[in-house]
């Protein structure tokens, strides 16, 4: 590894022995770091490396226990953020903070001065939007629009505040790829500006193709530096996790042709004046495969898995049969009954409550269907079998935490979705249906979770998977079914699935039209 923790030019900001320490744990000890002007600096680290607790006290959201930070030169304490938004750093979080029921503008103007009238932002947020390529409707109910639009809300925000440092924590986690590629124009064009951007990423393709130098945290510390341009995907991931990171491993179907999960003519009225319909669906998953569903975000990905799982019932109890049983009329917890699990995309809220322990939300989400196990006579909780089965999840899954049965909220982002997959998997449900299962984790954990997936499925359990990942697809799926404005394709059996043919597909062609030939298979 090249030792670069120098820069060249003059510095803008300049951290030393930064440490931040929750109850037992040294989330950060005593990093160091230095970020030129006009540079992209990507900070890369395995889930709970402290990234986000480096960039958080950067941002005066969090208060160091020790160490220094230097801005232009001159020692400085942000003691919260709108110190450093005066300073000039302005920060995109990895979890959004707006507020679904007002618009774009109504949101912004939340975070700038109280005195600028609306109209005025409006019009600010749209010509500044317009002129870095990612055009908004400041005007639109944020709940009305998709997790792309609602980042680029908060990029625009924060560029309104013109920040002379930008933190971008794991921005593209969310975005399609034609999205993430507008960014990156962005960001281009803010660094030849002369802007710092300070970037937090799992994919390690884009920091080669974006970043100018990388500093890579293990544990709390910093443990090298480099210029990731002159590395591979595997040798970052080498360095973050500190060994070989191997791809899943997917031994030939052992599909018994029992059906498990049986979609029949599916359709749904669009629930709000930016969701999609679904069109007419049919699906079969079997005992024992991996089915993927690609598609571009937005293509009713998002409704077909609130379908599925019975976050939105349907008229027709036959549209949805989960082993055998009419399970369109039922909800989520009458489906799990039936022996299916389901993870959303959304992990703090939807997948987890954030200030609850983890054993309390593994007995909210399993005292129905594992009652037996964790509710005793009497009604009394069980709480040694929860916590011991907490604790087997954990291990299963190397969730790495701060204290023994911390709240939910105090994971880092990877970890906590480490914890929901093997929460879900730890009960080896008949039927999974995961959404994103690997947003935000690192490279380590994602091929744990790909690979305890596929082994679910050749232990004779069906799994769905709906990702953005095309790598991930091919890499998990026995066939891969695309989704395109609210219509699936038939499932193509992954012999027969190659780049070319799924992104035809995800751009709309028509199945018909898509065939497999010697050329492109
Ligand atoms: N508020 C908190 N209270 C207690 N522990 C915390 C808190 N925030 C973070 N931690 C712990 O600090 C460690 C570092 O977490 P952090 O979120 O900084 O990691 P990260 O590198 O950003 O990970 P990821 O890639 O998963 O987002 C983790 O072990 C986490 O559990």
């Amino acid at each position: 590894m090249q030792s670069s923790a120098e820069t060249a030019g003059p510095n803008l900001l300049e951290v030393r022995g930064l440490t931040k320490i929750f109850g037992t744990l040294k989330a950060c000890d005593g990093v160091d770091l230095t970020i030129a002007k006009g540079e992209i600096h990507a900070l890369l680290g395995e889930n709970g490396a402290g990234k986000s607790t480096l960039v958080k006290m950067l941002f005066g959201s969090l208060e160091p226990n020790d160490g220094v930070i230097s801005w232009n030169g001159e020692p400085v304490t942000i003691a919260s953020p709108s110190m450093a938004k005066k300073l000039g750093i302005g920060m995109v979080f990895q979890h959004f903070s707006l507020f679904e029921a007002l618009t774009a503008a109504e949101n912004i103007a939340l975070s700038l001065q109280a005195d600028t009238p609306l109209s005025t932002i409006s019009a600010k947020a749209r010509a500044l939007s317009y002129s870095y390529g990612l055009p908004l409707d400041p005007e639109a109910l944020v709940g009305d629009l998709s997790v792309g639009e609602r980042q680029r809300i908060e990029i625009i925000r924060c560029l309104l505040q013109t920040p002379d440092l930008i933190i971008l924590d794991e921005p593209t986690s969310v975005l399609t790829p034609q999205e993430a590629d507008k960014l990156f124009e962005t960001l281009e064009r803010l660094r030849a500006e002369g802007k710092s951007i300070l970037y937090i990423s799992h994919r390690l393709d884009e920091v080669r193709r974006l970043c100018d130098r990388a500093t890579i945290m293990r544990h709390g510390k910093v443990v090298g530096h480099c210029d990731p341009r002159q590395e591979t995907p595997s040798s970052l991931a080498r360095m973050m996790v500190g060994s070989e990171v191997k791809n899943a491993e997917r031994p030939p179907s052992a599909a018994s042709g029992e059906e498990i999960l049986g979609i029949c003519g599916l359709s749904r009225k669009p629930a709000g004046p930016f969701s999609m319909p679904l069109k007419n669906i049919w699906l079969s998953v079997r005992a024992g495969e991996v089915l993927g569903i690609a598609g571009v975000a937005g293509n009713g990905q998002g409704e077909f898995f609130e379908a599925v799982s019975g976050e939105a019932r349907q008229e027709a109890g036959d549209a949805i049969r989960i082993r055998g049983q009419q399970a369109g009329r039922l909800g989520i917890s009458a489906r799990r009954l039936l022996g299916a699990a389901f993870v959303p995309e959304e992990r703090l809220g939807h997948g987890a409550a954030p200030r609850m322990k983890l054993s309390e939300n593994l007995l909210l989400s399993r005292h129905r269907t594992d009652r037996k196990a964790f509710i005793g006579t009497g009604g009394f909780v069980k709480s040694g079998a929860i916590q011991s089965a907490a604790q087997r999840i954990i291990k299963a899954m190397d969730v790495r935490k701060s204290a023994p049965d911390p709240e939910a909220a105090a994971l880092s982002g990877g970890n906590l979705q480490k914890f929901i997959i093997g929460r879900e998997l730890d009960r080896q449900p008949a039927l999974m249906v995961v959404n994103q299962p690997t947003w935000g984790v690192d490279a380590g954990a994602a091929a744990r979770i790909r690979q305890a997936l596929i082994e679910l499925a050749r232990g004779g359990s069906a799994v769905l998977v709906i990702s953005q990942d095309l790598d991930e697809l091919f890499e998990m799926s026995d066939a891969i079914a695309v989704m395109h404005n609210g219509e699936l394709s038939k499932p193509i059996p992954i012999a027969e699935a190659t780049l070319e043919k799924i992104g035809l597909l995800m751009g709309g062609a028509e199945p018909g039209h898509v065939h497999v030939s010697a050329e492109t298979a």
